[in-house]
């Protein structure tokens, strides 16, 4: 494979600042690197094709290393048009690794790199919100056959997955690395409760203290921004669906209230819900004005953004990722990231540390399906508890934490109904 011919990026003349990002964040990812030095051993991918669709930053670039260390011709695509930073993209053509992904482009391009990505004909495959998943079932099924398996990243891609399985229609194993403790416990909690404010703090450079944060949808990323919110010393509002997650997010000390209430209080809105059109038209007709919306769920549909332009009469850009919408009563509101992910669009991510757990999963799961995918058929299938485990032991003694060990009284009261 000729990595440099064969690739499509912006500017390779780029590639020494991406070098820089990637080394950066190797040095905070202990669990990812003693994984890698195994694959290094054992080449577990040799000989094998891997495909991979996610935020083509550092962390994903350093990722997409550590499985090239285990043997395989890897190629990369990005999961989001607004996510691939194109230094880091031209630094990993350089490591050899085949790229098809630019900072902002069309949809069509964005989908035909997609395709590319699959036409390699990757023996396994690491997507991101089904991306991958949904051409090989859909336009593109004579791409399958060779394909032993893969791994999904996120929320959305594995309600997709058991969609498509619960149809029959499921033809590979994918591994739901989002469902690993060691996954959605860290990172769409603490991961997200953090990049969101990093990326709403530099778009904005507004204070967050003193204002009203409405957190919309209160599961594992909602818990963790409106815990970051709180931290930033806003008064958060919680809106949710779920009346378990409503009592928890009351219990939690947030104000919970329908969503036509929490509009006309927001200073800020932040919507993690995995669904569409949950900030809409009735909403944005009572929102305050200077009211900034904001997304970190699955897709650029949560706000409903062709409804936003339709109630406005201009719009403009402002500042980098924040775009105006003056409304025709002459309130302005603001869109950052044109409502795509904020964290990853107008920040960097995830932290490095978070990360590195939730890309040891991603490793060792490839590695898990490559070596059973005969045995396990076309299903949804959660990563050994092993697995998450392990991750769980290495982070720690990374850490240098220790914990306690069961002493076998202890163990023996545990396992008996009698005592
Ligand atoms: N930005 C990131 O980096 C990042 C990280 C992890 C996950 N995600 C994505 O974020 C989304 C949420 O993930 P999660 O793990 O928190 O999912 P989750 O299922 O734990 O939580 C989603 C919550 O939204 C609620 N909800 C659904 N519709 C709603 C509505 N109309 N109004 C209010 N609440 C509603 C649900 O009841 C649920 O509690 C998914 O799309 C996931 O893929 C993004
Ligand atoms: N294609 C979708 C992707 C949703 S991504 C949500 C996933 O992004 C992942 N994520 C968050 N931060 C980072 C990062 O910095 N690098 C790579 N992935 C990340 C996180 O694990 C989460 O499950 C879209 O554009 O809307």
């Amino acid at each position: 494979m000729n990595a440099l011919s064969e690739s499509n990026v912006k500017d390779m003349s780029l590639a020494p600042s991406g070098h820089l990002k990637i080394d950066w964040v190797k040095e905070h990812m202990p669990v990812l690197n003693r994984i890698r030095e195994r694959f290094e051993q054992e080449k577990p991918f040799a000989g094998l094709k891997v495909s991979i669709c996610l935020h083509l930053e550092a962390k994903t670039a350093y990722l997409a290393k550590v499985i090239q260390a285990g043997g395989a011709e890897v190629t990369i695509t990005g999961s989001n048009p607004l996510s691939t930073q194109d230094d880091v993209a031209a630094a990993l053509v350089e490591d050899g690794i085949r790229v098809f992904a630019k900072y902002q482009i069309a949809p069509d391009e964005y989908k035909a790199n997609l395709i590319k990505t699959l036409e390699t004909r990757p023996d396994l495959i690491i997507d991101d919100g089904g991306e991958m998943v949904t051409i090989l079932h859909g336009e593109r099924p004579d791409l399958l056959p060779q394909i032993r398996g893969g791994a999904e990243e996120t929320t959305t891609g594995i309600i997709r997955l058991k969609a498509l399985e619960k149809e029959g229609k499921l033809q590979l194993p994918m591994v739901a690395v989002n469902d690993a403790f060691c996954k959605h416990l860290f990172d769409n909690r603490y991961g997200t409760g953090q990049s969101v404010f990093d990326g709403i703090n530099r778009a904005t450079n507004l204070v967050v203290a003193g204002k009203t944060v409405v957190v919309v949808g209160y599961g594992w990323c909602g818990k963790g921004v409106a815990m970051r919110a709180k931290g930033l010393g806003a008064k958060v509002i919680v809106t949710e669906i779920d009346a378990i997650k409503a009592v928890e997010a009351h219990m939690d000390g947030f104000e919970v209230m329908p969503m036509i209430e929490a509009a006309k209080h927001g200073d800020y809105f932040i919507t993690v819900t995995g669904n569409r059109d949950v900030i809409r038209k009735e909403h944005f007709a009572v929102m305050k004005d200077g009211a900034i919306l904001s997304n970190a769920g699955h897709f650029n549909v949560e706000v409903n953004v062709v409804e936003l332009a339709e109630a406005s009469t201009s719009r403009r850009v402002v500042r980098k990722d924040i775009e105006e919408y003056v409304m025709a009563d002459g309130r302005k509101l603001y869109l950052l990231a044109e409502g795509r992910l904020v964290n990853l669009a107008a920040g960097d991510g995830h932290p490095a540390e978070i990360m590195d757990m939730t890309f040891a999963l991603q490793a060792v799961g490839l590695e898990y399906v490559s070596k059973n995918y005969q045995n396990i058929g076309p299903k949804v299938l959660n990563v050994p508890y092993e697995l998450d485990e392990m991750v769980a032991r290495y982070k720690l003694e990374a850490l240098g934490i220790q914990i306690d060990k069961l002493t076998e009284e202890q163990k023996a009261y545990l396992d008996s109904w009698v005592e």
